[in-house]
Parts: structure tokens; sequence; C-alpha cells
């Protein structure tokens, strides 16, 4: 007979199959819990998860795996459900479970978890504490749980479950030293193989294998979801000197107004400002998106650069935008927001790509596999953050490169005005102008051929009044023909202009 050790060990790094029918649903008859756990030991998977003790019984006859027993109850004066009777411990041993689940969350509940703890390990099982957070885990570890399953995070509270599961309470339970079953909405492959990542000892799947309800409503979803016109979203574009606000439909902006971003009028004056840019338009948008220049990190925003926006520390533009628009906001940084653009409606649809705003400052951002990188700090594809090593120290390329680079390089050489008068002057033939475009687009160009190199997107998109004027391109081009064919991309011509970020953050927040 296996000990407690060898199950275990048994589980460890495999697949365990929840075989729990939708109740009262068509395939929720014994007959049925045999039959997908037939299906689950024929496709490899090293354990078993059954719900009450008669599918138990049935299921240990069928199969030679390690099931682990359950009893859900609903109850009149605890919101406990799994396992909550000393008797279901009792008739889940006896139905020949290897491993009792309980519920061990921090609930008022008929009987003590040590209690049920007890006489599992009383009948020579294993416990296994279904928790939500950490601190539940230490405390059923405590009092003597074998396995500790993130079941129960996200079903604790009154808040309707995530969609994702918690890989975090995976990852701190890990850390505790007992085994760890991530178990809760890992409905998919590269959810289950990040849970093993993460730390877990096994991972639990059920619905995404046997509730084919579950299942096809996802798909249900996701394909009338699809079918369905973009629904129209207020989108902001809060840029260093002027904030758009727009209504926008898919690729469509069909209004629009425009105002010099507020200075000098503090947090509050300046997002009633925003706001009320959006008078009027009440009921005309479902939801609200905002662009914005700087980086988005969770809830915070900040500046990348403090001398495009003075943005106030720890400011959460989502929380207080939202709460003055009595709608919730998505915000994302205004180049990556760009760069979801043209993937979606633009000169990148569809590929692989990188997108590069070349303006007064410089901005980027990448889109791969149909994924925006946001990057855990909110900076993915910040080319113009990229360091330049100069004798004088370390500069970012957006200082050397862009329309304000330009402007400073020109002002250098003796020749004061903007970088629209640096092109101007180039076209005429004045070679101090050609060669500091020329030095601005070969900085560009490694940077570019660096980003290559690194993501080696299908095409990077150049958009920006720089990137776009007269020339630069082709300029680009030729600075870029001195590497290596491998890390020389494919440019193209941004095809969205300006509209690029409200079109972007307003897809995003239609699909959200
Ligand atoms: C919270 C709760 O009652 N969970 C139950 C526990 O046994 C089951 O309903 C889940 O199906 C099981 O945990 C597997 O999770 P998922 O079906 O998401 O793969």
């Amino acid at each position: 007979m296996s000990t407690g050790r060898d199950i275990i060990e048994g589980l460890r790094g495999r697949l365990v199959i929840s075989c729990q029918p939708v109740p009262d649903g068509p395939f929720d008859t014994v007959a049925s819990v045999v039959a997908y756990a037939r299906a689950a030991e024929a496709s490899g998977a090293a354990g078993l998860r059954i719900e009450g003790d008669a599918n138990v019984a049935a299921v240990v006859q069928a199969s030679r795996l390690p099931v682990i027993g359950l009893v859900k109850r609903d109850l009149e004066d605890s919101a406990v459900r799994i396992t909550p009777f000393l008797s279901d411990v009792i008739d889940l041993c006896e139905a020949g479970a290897a491993i009792v689940a309980v519920d061990a969350t921090d609930r008022p509940r008929p009987v003590p978890v040590s209690e049920l703890l007890a006489e599992i390990k009383r009948r020579g099982r294993l416990a296994m504490a279904d928790i939500s957070t950490e601190a539940e885990a230490r405390a059923a570890l405590a009092a003597g749980a074998d396995i500790v399953g993130t079941t129960m995070s996200g079903y604790a509270g009154d808040a309707p479950p995530p969609k994702a599961p918690d890989l975090e309470l995976v990852r701190r339970c890990a850390r505790l030293g007992a085994p760890v079953f991530a178990e809760g909405r890992y409905n998919s492959p590269e959810l289950a193989a990040a849970a093993i990542r993460a730390g877990a000892d096994a991972v639990v799947v059920g619905s995404a294998i046997t509730r084919p309800e579950h299942i096809a409503d996802w798909f249900r979803q996701a394909v009338e979801g699809a079918a369905r016109p973009l629904a129209p979203v207020l989108a902001f574009d809060i840029g260093g000197t002027k904030t758009l606000a727009a209504l926008v439909q898919g690729e469509t902006v069909f209004e629009r107004r425009v105002m010099p971003t507020p200075a000098d009028v503090g947090s509050k004056g300046w997002i009633a400002a925003i706001a009320g840019l959006a008078q009027g338009w009440d009921g005309r948008y479902e939801r609200a998106a905002a662009a914005v220049t700087g980086r988005i990190d969770g809830d915070v925003w900040s500046a990348l650069n403090p001398g495009t926006l003075a943005i106030p520390q720890g400011f959460s533009l989502t929380n207080v935008l939202g709460v003055a628009l009595g709608t919730p906001v998505l915000a994302v940084n205004d180049a990556q927001a760009a760069a979801w653009g043209e993937y979606r409606f633009g000169a990148g649809k569809g590929r692989d790509m990188a997108f590069l705003t070349v303006s007064s400052g410089i901005g980027g951002g990448i889109v791969l596999g149909g994924r925006l990188l946001r990057g855990t700090r909110g900076i993915a594809g910040s080319l113009g953050q990229v360091p330049v090593f100069e004798p004088t120290g370390p500069v970012r390329l957006e200082t050397l490169a862009s329309g304000f680079g330009i402007a400073e390089a020109a002002r250098r050489r003796g020749h004061d005005g903007d970088a629209r008068a640096v092109f101007a002057a180039a076209h005429t033939g004045e070679s101090w102008a050609q060669d500091t475009l020329r030095d601005a687009a070969t900085r560009l160009a490694a940077a570019i051929a660096g980003l290559q190199a690194v993501v080696d997107p299908e095409c990077i998109v150049i958009g920006g009044g720089v990137g776009l004027a007269e020339g630069f391109l082709e300029l680009l081009r030729e600075t870029l023909a001195v590497y290596p064919e491998a890390v020389v991309p494919v440019l193209a011509a941004a095809d969205l202009g300006a509209d690029a970020g409200i079109i972007g953050v307003a897809d995003m927040a239609a699909a959200s």
C-alpha cells in the first residue's frame, strides 16, 4: 500500500484532473464521473479530484489513480462548502479517498479546521487544505495539513472571482516548504505550466477539462464578442502640451475636442478640466480610456521625462479620472497605445511589430503574438529611454534623436530654430541641416538595429512628426545599411497619424 509520502511524490510535477460535472447538468451522473476519470487516467494524469462519496467509491473501483475526495454542501449558516462536517470526512475515507480536501478558509464554520484535519490523519489519509490566502495556508499547515491547495482564492469574499488564476498565492505558498497544489481557473495548458514554474508541486484542473458547459460558454462569448461591433469609447490623449478627448469606435474617431493641457491648476483642477472636455457626451460611450505621456505602473501614473508633464507623485489617474467621469478608466502609455492602434488597424496590422514615434520625444511599443508588451514597470518598448554613451557620460537616445534633440544639435552648429526648420533647410541643400539630420538618424538606426536583434519583429512602424517628415524614413534606411542584414528591420510608415494613441487605447478598453 502506498504511503502518504509515495502519493505526494507520485503527484509531484504532474496534472490532477478534477472530475466535477456542473451540478444537475447532463454529465452529473456517477457513470459520467467514472467516464471522465477513466479518460483522465488514459491521458496520463497522475491524480483525480472527485466530489461526493458515491462518486469517490465508484472512481476508486474504476481507476488506479489516487483520489482527492471532497463533499460539497450549501449550508444555511456558513459559506463554507467543501467538506464541512466530520461525517463527510469519514464517508470520504470509507469510500477510498487517498487525500481528503477540506475548506480551510478563515470563515465561520460548523466544525473547526483542526478537528477535520485530525480526523483525516486519524484515518491514515492525507489532508489537503483548500485555502484563499497565505495566512490560511500557514494556519492549516500548523494544524496538520499535508498539502495546501490554492482552490479557494477568489471564492472566499463577496467580489466575483477574477478570470486569471492566483499565481502569486502559489508563489507565496511555495515558500512555506509544504506541498502546494495550484487549483482554480487554470484554464489553459500555458497557465497550468506557469503554476509549476511558480513553485506548485501539482496542478489541479477541472472546468477546462470536465465541464463542457463552461468550455462552450467561453467559446460562445469569445465568438459573439468578436462578432459584435466595438462599443464607442471616450478616449483621452493626455500629452505635455495638449489634451484631446474623442469618441472612438473601432478605427473611427467620430468626434473630438482639444485643449492645452492645463498647468498650475493642481491635480484636482487638472482632472476637472480633462473630464470637462467630455461634457455633454454622457450616454454616448460605454467605456473610457486614456493614452498618456509617461508610464503607467499598475494604477500609478508617473513621468518618464519630468520635463514633459509634471505628474504629481503616486498619482492614480485611473481612480481619480474614473471618479470624475463616473466610469472605470483604462490608462496606457501613449506610445504603447499607438503601437496597439497601428497593430490593430494600421501599418502593422496583425503582425509581430514594434512601433516608434519620433516627435518632440521618442516613444515606442511592441506587440508580439497579438499581445501588447507593457513591461513590469510599464516602459516596454520605450526606445527613447535607451541609454547612449557619450564622451560626457550616458544620455537617453531621446535627447539625441528626437525633434528636441535635432533642434538642440542644430543650435550647437549655430542655427536656432525647431526640427521643422532643420528639415526645411536640409531640403534646400544646407549641409549643416543635412548633417544634423543624418546624425540623428544614425543614432536612431543603431537603436533600431538593436531592437530588431532583441525582439526580431516582422516590421518596425515609424510614426511621429520627425519620423514621418519628408525624407526621414529614407535617411533611416540609408543609415541602417551599414548593419548586418539580420538586424536590418522592415520599416513601414505609420498609418493612423496622431490618432493612433486614442484608437489603440479605445480598442483596448472596448475589448476589456
Ligand atoms: C471554489 C470551488 O468550489 N472549487 C471546487 C473545488 O473542488 C471546484 O468547483 C473547482 O472546479 C475545482 O477547484 C477546480 O477548479 P477549476 O474548475 O477552476 O479548474
